[in-house]
């Protein structure tokens, strides 16, 4: 009662009725999902589904705070769900385990919530919560952290830009092959050479290096790094020797580094590389150590001594080249950096290769780091993050029910701290929708069917064509799928069963000339009580599309991404330096200019 009344006072009766009232969708309950779980639950709502598909690990407990100890390997949605019922016992709070992209998570169940929370930490998930609450017609507020980085928005089909309206970059770093295999300056190349190319050759599924796009490789050189693969292959046979160890070592840290120093020219303006010798660092090794090493007291923190990583190169090899042999299913391994002989082998050979080349040398924690690509999660970043997703989600219900567009009151907010700037949150307008974006630029409808097993592919064209433009001859596809096109009507008179078409499917309709008539995308669906034979639903919802503008080279733009989240801070650092001398293109609406208004919370 007096959270009502404190919350009437801070959002007035109203929103606090219609918080009250709507149901939301939290997709994880991690580190970003916690934390806005304990807001929701503080803040009004009532009615809140947490969905995740994992189950509680210690590395958690440090910054996901509804977990405790005893909650180890439970489920995150319920575990969490449980807690903030706890804190707040008059809200219902539902947890589900499963993956968002599960078949069982519909448009129709999307549909059913009025606002929908991500709190994702991939790509991927990211990109289905985004078709899926289009084709709902319900609004999103995406959020993305990493390290004292953070970003927030709003996405509301039709009036904003999409998760999808800019192009987003390959997830995977690359490297020049070169400086990996031959000339190596910093750790990181040390370390993907230790895990992409050394651990994948001897242990895994041998794959090339990957490497930048615009690479290329001389062909003397290529047959070089051909001719060393081979020799490593030859090598990985003698896995189940007992001097493999010194097979592998006396090969990459001796022969093949005098090789690259015969070629003079490549060290006339850098360090030479030093081969290492086993038989002297065998000995070093016994003079300074009493006994078998034990790896699992290598300090963590701190950068090995050369004898040390020697050790460690030499008992993790024999670790995983035993599990190799031992394994039934041909052996193939991946590296993953919470399996520590797979951890102990890649920083062995990462400091290894950077005695060999003159690199500064890295603790196990770092190269762990690295080589998982683990940027630290910051609780803090995390926190705000999360209370800024409740005010933008409470504002953009506030907006909807009053009628007023999201993007005049909403915005991107990003959280952006360095050593050269004050921690500031930083807030952007919401952009428009990029007119050519290929999937908000699409008329997202339900179509009820009673009889999937009656109603044929061409009887459902003709129904919804009936009802909405669809433009000229039309084109079906499923996914990546081709039902029909102009050239290809055969199964125009196939009932939907027996195309493998059922509640669920989602079928995007094309005409000939998509510049007149925007694709319609149909969640297909069952009928609701009270209904008889087809229902097409939602046209009234699709937004109003202008026309294709001409496509200009300046409109095309390219962010740089990772993981779902811009890497704001040299975008933003750019932009506030030139936030009065912002280019204009006239051409292209998704160029137009974008304040940032800066704000400092320290
Ligand atoms: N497809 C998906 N469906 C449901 N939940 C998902 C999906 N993909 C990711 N998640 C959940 O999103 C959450 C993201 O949270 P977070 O970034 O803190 O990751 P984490 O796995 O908890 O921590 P870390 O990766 O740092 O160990 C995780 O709990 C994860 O299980
Ligand atoms: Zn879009």
């Amino acid at each position: 009662m007096r959270q009502t009344t404190q919350l009437s006072q801070l959002f007035g009766a109203e929103t606090v009725a219609q918080l009250a009232a709507t149901r939301i969708l939290v997709v994880g309950a991690g580190g970003i999902g916690c934390e806005l779980l304990k807001n929701l639950g503080a803040s009004g709502f009532h009615r809140i589904v947490a969905l995740d598909l994992d189950t509680i690990d210690l590395s958690n407990l440090n910054r996901q705070f509804l977990f405790q100890r005893t909650h180890l390997s439970q489920p995150k949605s319920t575990t969490a769900a449980q807690a903030i019922t706890r804190f707040n016992p008059g809200i219902s709070a539902e947890g589900i385990l499963g993956n968002v992209k599960d078949a069982r998570f519909t448009v129709d169940w999307f549909s059913r919530f009025g606002l929908v929370f991500n709190a994702l930490d991939n790509l991927e998930a990211r990109r289905h919560v985004n078709a899926m609450c289009l084709a709902a017609h319900v609004p999103l507020v995406e959020s993305g952290t990493a390290g004292h980085l953070g970003q927030v928005t709003v996405i509301d089909g039709g009036s904003t830009e999409c998760f999808e309206c800019r192009p987003k970059a390959a997830e995977r770093r690359t490297y020049p092959v070169c400086t990996i295999r031959s000339t190596p300056t910093a750790p990181v190349h040390c370390v993907v050479w230790a895990k992409d190319y050394l651990f994948a050759q001897l242990f895994g599924a041998a794959a090339p290096l990957p490497s930048d796009a615009g690479d290329v490789v001389a062909a003397d050189v290529a047959e070089e790094l051909r001719e060393e693969e081979r020799a490593l292959a030859e090598l990985a046979e003698a896995r189940g020797r007992p001097d493999f160890a010194r097979r592998v070592f006396a090969k990459v840290f001796g022969r093949d580094v005098r090789r690259l120093l015969a070629n003079e020219h490549m060290w006339a303006q850098r360090r030479a590389p030093e081969p290492l010798e086993y038989d002297e660092l065998a000995r070093r090794w016994a003079g300074r150590q009493q006994g078998a090493l034990d790896p699992a007291a290598v300090a963590e923190h701190e950068p090995m001594a050369v004898e040390l990583a020697f050790a460690l190169f030499c008992h993790a090899t024999e670790v995983l080249a035993q599990r190799h042999v031992m394994s039934a299913d041909g052996g193939a391994q991946t590296f993953d950096k919470d399996d520590l002989p797979a951890l102990w082998f890649v920083a062995a050979t990462a400091s290894l290769r950077s005695y060999v080349f003159g690199i500064t040398q890295r603790s196990i924690f770092d190269i762990k780091a690295i080589a998982g690509n683990i940027i630290p999660a910051v609780a803090t970043t995390n926190a705000i993050a999360a209370g800024l997703m409740v005010v933008q989600g409470i504002t953009l219900l506030a907006q909807k029910r009053g009628g007023r567009p999201v993007d005049s009151a909403c915005c991107t907010a990003y959280l952006a701290y360095n050593a050269r700037r004050p921690r500031s949150i930083l807030r952007e307008p919401l952009a428009p929708p990029n007119p050519r974006c290929p999937v908000c630029r699409r008329r997202y409808l339900t179509l009820r069917v009673g009889d999937f097993s009656k109603v044929t592919l061409g009887g459902l064209l003709r129904f919804v064509g009936g009802q909405v433009e669809l433009g000229g001859e039309l084109s079906v596809v499923e996914g990546s799928r081709i039902l029909s096109d102009p050239d290809y009507e055969d199964n125009l008179e196939a009932p939907l069963e027996s195309l493998g078409i059922s509640e669920g499917a989602m079928l995007t309709v094309a005409g000939e000339d998509d510049t007149c008539c925007v694709p319609v995308v149909l969640s297909l669906a069952g009928l609701r009580e009270g209904q008889e034979g087809m229902v097409l639903e939602g046209v009234e919802l699709v937004p109003e599309f202008g026309p294709l503008p001409e496509q200009t080279e300046e409109g095309e733009e390219s962010v740089e991404e990772e993981d779902g989240l811009e890497l704001v801070a040299d975008e933003l650092e750019k932009r506030r330096l030139t936030r009065d001398a912002q280019p204009v293109s006239p051409d292209d609406s998704t160029n137009k200019k974008r304040a940032v208004d800066v704000v400092t919370i320290d």
